[in-house]
């Protein structure tokens, strides 16, 4: 591990370098997280002694760590659950047939509503981020149970997304449920947090909702996919493999046929 987050620190610091080198020579600005970063730098370093270059790498490697794996594992999972839910794809196809020209922009998001419920759903089923992790800064109590300062606390989101007596049918994947409420990504309805909720809610949900979505629509309008022979005929294997990101057991191999009529 320890191996790992050093290549990725010297990557990195590679990065950093080559921008700051491009800076120095005037190319013109990119005006994303690195750019923002080092025009802070030297502001951080006069007014924020907490806040050196070693900070600025760990910023850039959580959001690595923390945007990568769990926006690309929802894709798959999407992927996945509409191949195996027909109906539901036959939907999503049905959807963009009345709302899209001839390709897919961010503005169309919004104007896709069973999309969104399929990201949803998906979300439900398999939360990218199965657990979160909260330390209690004080004593507090919650509907009557005493919470001690200090105390760990894990929240089991993949668990309160499948309670029985909040979800019908919980295990099942029906985007429906999603079409009739008013239930978002926020944090505002307890049971349904993929991105957790509070204070702590994940930062890069403006980002991972426009990213998530697009990908997704541009992936399923662009492309038909299919089931391989074998998946078609054995099932595709759906176990989850617990981790930080909750990934396919198996990952998922599918064959992408470009759509032609819609260019
Ligand atoms: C489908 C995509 C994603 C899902 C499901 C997801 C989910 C989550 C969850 C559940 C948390 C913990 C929230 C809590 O403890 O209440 C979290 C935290 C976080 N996420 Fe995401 N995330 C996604 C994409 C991203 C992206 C694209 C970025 C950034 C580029 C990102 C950056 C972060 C960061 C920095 C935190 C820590 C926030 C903090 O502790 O204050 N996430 N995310």
């Amino acid at each position: 591990m320890g191996k790992l987050v050093a290549r990725a620190y010297g990557i990195i610091d590679e990065l950093l370098a080559r921008r700051k080198g491009g800076r120095e020579a005037g190319e013109p600005r990119k005006d994303d997280m690195l750019d923002v970063s080092l025009d802070n730098e030297d502001e951080w370093k006069n007014n924020n002694p907490v806040i050196d270059r070693n900070n600025i790498k760990g910023l850039i490697a959580d959001l690595f760590v923390a945007g990568t794996d769990s926006s690309s594992t929802a894709i798959e999972w999407a992927i996945v659950e509409l191949l195996q839910n027909p109906q539901s794809m036959q939907k999503v196809k049905d959807e963009f047939r009345r709302v899209l020209g001839t390709r897919t922009e961010e503005s169309d998001i919004s104007q896709l509503p069973y999309l969104q419920a399929v990201l949803k759903e998906t979300l439900r089923l398999h939360p990218s981020v199965p657990m979160t992790y909260y330390k209690a800064e004080a004593t507090v109590e919650v509907q009557g149970y005493i919470i001690p300062k200090g105390t760990n606390i894990i929240l089991n989101i993949w668990a309160i997304h499948r309670k029985p007596d909040v979800w019908a049918d919980p295990d099942r994947f029906m985007p429906e449920r999603f079409m009739e409420t008013d239930t978002n990504f926020f944090g505002k309805h307890p049971e349904f947090i993929p991105f957790g909720g509070g204070r702590r809610i994940c930062l890069g949900l403006p980002l991972a909702y426009r990213m998530v979505h697009m990908v997704l629509a541009s992936l399923l309008f662009h492309f038909d996919w299919k089931l391989p022979e074998g998946a078609e005929k054995d099932g595709v294997d759906m176990r989850e493999k617990y981790g930080m990101v909750l990934h396919k057991e198996t990952p998922l191999k599918a064959l992408a046929i470009e759509t032609y009529n819609r260019k």
